[in-house]
């Protein structure tokens, strides 16, 4: 293992390319801290996950993650997803129907060997507990709402004990009042978690009432980053206005 002094969280400068296209962004963010990134489409956001998640490889900078580095190209060091302490909830790759609710849970827990069945299965009632889904282990994914459904993708992501959690648009599919539910949920679970957590959206409501931070993406760069106070009362740039603006009415 690779190993930086000194340094909690996530610690990253991502560049990769894709075509024509190039991402170039430097990111710290602290254990327990909750980052929102949001950008116009194609700025970058799914680029810069999955290059974190180490689903595609950096072409040059350095990801580490309280020290441990998961990619380096220039020292030709790279960790596989799988190995990684990285949890991961993208919108299209929710829950595996064939599983039960709480195997799907249990699944990270099996995968890297980390527990037992017996303790996998324990844990991931734990988490569901912790989810307010107590009781809906035996259950199939295809009979949970989409709020439930959320909830037991993100323990799946969490029972593994990640220490960077990457969430994809995940309020995005959910209906008015889920959504306002949801958001206030991971509101107060995901500081607790103490993992460095990214949250891509492109709800500003979402982003100010998830994120103690917002990193503002625009053609593969950081155009604006800041508290979303701040951001919203000085936009510093025509999407940050535009973003906040829109957000404007449904606040008074
Ligand atoms: N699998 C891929 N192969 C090649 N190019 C890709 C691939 N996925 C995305 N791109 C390109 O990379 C750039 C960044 O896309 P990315 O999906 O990271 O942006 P985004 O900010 O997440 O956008 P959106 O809000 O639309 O999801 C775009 O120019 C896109 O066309």
């Amino acid at each position: 293992m690779t190993v930086q002094e000194g340094a909690a969280g996530l610690r990253a400068r991502v560049v990769v390319g894709r075509g024509a296209f190039t991402l170039d962004v430097a990111l710290d963010v602290a254990p327990g801290e909750v980052v929102g990134v949001l950008g116009p489409n194609g700025a970058g956001k799914s680029s810069l996950l999955a290059a974190l998640a180490g689903l595609l490889p950096l072409r040059d900078g350095l990801v580490a993650l309280d020290g441990e580095v998961l990619d380096d190209p220039a020292a030709d060091w790279f960790v596989e997803p799988r190995h990684r302490p990285v949890g991961v909830v993208f919108q299209d790759y929710l829950l595996f129907r064939h599983l039960s609710v709480r195997d799907n849970v249990a699944f990270g827990l099996r995968a890297r060997r980390l527990a037992s069945r017996r303790d996998a299965s324990a844990t991931a009632d734990a988490w569901l507990d912790r989810m307010d889904l107590s009781g809906f282990g035996p259950r199939r994914p295809a009979t949970l709402s989409g709020g439930q459904a959320q909830r037991v993708a993100l323990a799946r992501a969490l029972a593994t004990g990640p220490r960077l959690l990457l969430l994809d648009e995940p309020l995005a599919a959910l209906d008015a009042t889920t959504r306002v539910d949801l958001r206030a949920f991971l509101r107060a679970t995901l500081p607790a978690t103490g993992a460095a957590v990214l949250v891509v959206t492109h709800d500003p409501t979402d982003a100010a009432g998830l994120a103690d931070r917002l990193v503002i993406l625009d053609a593969g760069a950081v155009a604006a980053a800041g508290r979303p106070a701040d951001l919203a009362e000085n936009p510093p740039t025509r999407y940050v206005a535009q973003l906040f603006g829109a957000a404007a009415p449904e606040r008074r």
